[in-house]
């Protein structure tokens, strides 16, 4: 049984293109129907195939859709939430792809006050952005995290988490503070640190650029991949999810200095037990069933 049987996607970036190509894959009956705010975007992935429709305004894609996935910027999300408000179905359930949760609960709460809410972020991407970046296999074995809010019926709960069972990822749910604060460790921080580590060494002025590029081995090179990523979609998660990432932030760079003083004052056996107890928690990750291959790491299976 499909869980629905007409989809509306705004925004066909990585993610949305992404959503769309895994629903033709895996369930080709749904009718799938697309808007992009960007008409470059809207041209150049007509011919691609992954919307059965794609049209020229927010509120005409959304006119018999059952379920609408907003996959733009979190920033973004009001102010398309406004946009579809008048002709979104009553029945319709509103969901979206936003790495952070409370904002954009917030934000579909208030532009659509009696329609079923459930926010979900599927921790899965790339560095890439736009709709020749997405690809259908990118959920596949991937979390996708349900936040919904306490009122949200227990059947759009579940038909929304058989949606994304089908086109491969885990489900979980979760309270969108909860999700905030674990996400700000596990995805948010580390791309401040890539961002911030790659300009750095930019900036360097005893190092040139070409050596930078030339001697950019091993560990650089990951963070070159993360600090790569989309410059809009993440000034909007840091923006979004304020209060968790200066949190995380903080006891970040209160434990830097221990480690700093550590070097400082050569307390080697202090550096050893630190890198010992990291080297465990990465062992665990892979022996949980995490593969160990860098473009794998992070699926369930
Ligand atoms: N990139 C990742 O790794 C990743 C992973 C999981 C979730 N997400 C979330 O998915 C969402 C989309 O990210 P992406 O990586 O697909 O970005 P993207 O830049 O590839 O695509 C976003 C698309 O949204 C469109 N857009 C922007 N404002 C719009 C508006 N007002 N109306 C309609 N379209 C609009 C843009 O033109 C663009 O085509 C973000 O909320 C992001 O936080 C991203
Ligand atoms: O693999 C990557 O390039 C990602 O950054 C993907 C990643 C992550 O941090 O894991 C980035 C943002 C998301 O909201 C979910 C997934």
């Amino acid at each position: 049984m499909l869980p629905f049987s007409r989809v509306t996607i705004i925004g066909l970036g990585l993610i949305g293109s992404s959503v769309a190509r895994a629903v033709k894959a895996n369930m080709p009956n749904i009718r799938i129907t697309g808007y992009d705010a960007d008409a470059m975007v809207r041209e150049r992935a007509r011919p691609m195939g992954f919307c059965d429709d794609i049209t020229d305004n927010a509120a005409t894609a959304v006119i018999d859709a059952e379920l609408v996935i907003l996959c733009v910027p979190v920033g973004a999300m009001a102010m398309v939430a406004g946009q579809i408000a008048h002709d979104l179905p009553a029945e319709a359930i509103i969901s979206d792809v936003g790495s952070c949760k409370q904002s954009v609960l917030q934000a579909l709460s208030s532009a659509l006050p009696h329609h079923v809410i459930i926010p979900a972020h599927p921790v899965a991407g790339t560095e890439k952005s736009g709709p020749e970046a997405g690809f259908a296999t990118l959920f596949k074995g991937r979390w996708c995290i349900l936040t919904p809010p306490e009122n949200a019926p227990k059947s759009a709960i579940e038909q929304l988490s058989t949606f994304w069972r089908n086109v491969g990822a885990e489900v979980d749910i979760m309270d969108a503070k909860h999700h905030d604060m674990v996400l700000a460790v596990t995805s948010h921080l580390p791309h401040l640190i890539a961002y911030t580590i790659v300009g750095t060494a930019n900036d360097l002025e005893e190092v040139t650029q070409s050596e930078v590029i030339k001697y950019s081995a091993g560990g650089f090179r990951d963070f070159t991949r993360i600090a790569a990523s989309d410059p809009v979609m993440w000034r909007d998660v840091f923006l979004s999810n304020k209060e968790a990432v200066l949190e995380m932030l903080q006891r970040f760079s209160e434990d830097l200095t221990a480690l700093q003083r550590a070097i400082r004052y050569d307390k080697g056996d202090e550096l050893e037990s630190m890198f010992s107890r990291t080297r465990n928690i990465r062992q665990s990750i892979v022996e949980q069933g995490q593969d160990d291959a860098a473009p794998d790491f992070g699926r369930k299976h």
